[in-house]
């Protein structure tokens, strides 16, 4: 891949995928140029990614053949309208906010650029992020592959409508976090009956690891999976049943409506 790819912000998720990108050999540091509000990031980025930095985010959006935005939503409009005058006009724009839609990033541009929306997450740092994308009819298929390509180098991309991107964040842009409570509760559960607390990451965390390779991997339903693991009369079935009468699955289900309706509030 020879394109300059930029970062207009440079936090938690854009860091999350440039540690990503490079560890792919298709990417190359100083292939990549990100800018930031403050000096004290982008001294943090160049001491762990070795990547081009400034703080002028004009001179990130000049360079870009495919410019992120990996700023908060609320600053989408200041930095499109800092960028927009300083694009190549054959730039494609990577959207990674949540609530942004394309038609308000080509409004704000005040042109039809080409725009690719996308929702990644953090696991992207060890290249098993999940991205979804959407594309706006002015990418071509070979563009839109470009972007896909690079994506997959830090994991697994899911092309979908763009109607469907904001249900994303609750099912994979926001979930590692409750994804962590989770692994977080056990840990301390086995803290609880004496386990250190190394130890009781190592398990827990690998457990879940295992849980999400085998539904991927075998193909089979989740309730069957579970079943396989709760002998009758056993300490599984146990746990299982007390997780339903704390309404575990309700729980999760109403945190993911939540966190839509929190998606919808960002788009307004
Ligand atoms: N953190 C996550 O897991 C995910 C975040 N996102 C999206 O990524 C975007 C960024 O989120 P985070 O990385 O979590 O936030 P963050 O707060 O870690 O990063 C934002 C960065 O933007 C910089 N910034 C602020 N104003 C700026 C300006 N005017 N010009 C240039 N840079 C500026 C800040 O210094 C900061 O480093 C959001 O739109 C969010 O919806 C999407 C998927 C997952
Ligand atoms: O919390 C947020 O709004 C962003 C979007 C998905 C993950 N983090």
């Amino acid at each position: 891949m020879e394109q300059t790819i930029g970062f207009i912000g440079c936090g938690k998720m854009a860091q999350a995928m440039i540690g990503g990108m490079l560890q792919d050999e298709q990417i190359k540091p100083n292939q990549i140029i990100a800018s930031s509000s403050t000096e004290k990031t982008l001294q943090k980025v160049t001491d762990k990614f070795e990547i081009r930095t400034t703080l002028d985010n004009q001179e990130v959006a000049a360079e870009s053949d495919i410019l992120f935005l990996a700023v908060s939503p609320k600053l989408y409009k200041n930095v499109i309208q800092e960028a927009r005058t300083s694009v190549k006009s054959s730039v494609i724009i990577v959207t990674i906010a949540a609530g942004v839609s394309i038609e308000h990033v080509q409004h704000t541009f005040q042109s039809n650029v080409k725009v690719v929306r996308t929702m990644p997450n953090t696991p992207s740092l060890v290249q098993e992020g999940m991205s979804a994308m959407c594309a706006s009819d002015e990418v071509t298929s070979e563009e839109l592959g470009t972007v896909q390509t690079l994506f997959e180098t830090f994991g697994k991309v899911e092309l979908i409508n763009e109607e469907q991107m904001d249900a994303i964040p609750a099912i994979s842009g926001s979930s590692p976090a409750y994804v962590y409570m989770m692994i977080e509760a056990m840990a301390d559960g086995g803290v609880r009956q004496g386990l250190t607390r190394d130890q009781a990451y190592r398990l827990a965390s690998q457990a879940v690891a295992g849980a999400a390779k085998m539904v991927l991997e075998t193909g089979m339903h989740p309730g069957e999976l579970k079943d396989q693991v709760t002998s009758p009369g056993g300490s599984t079935i146990t746990a299982v049943s007390e997780l339903e009468k704390q309404q575990f699955r309700g729980a999760v289900q109403s945190a993911m409506e939540q966190c839509s309706l929190r998606v919808k509030e960002l788009s307004e």
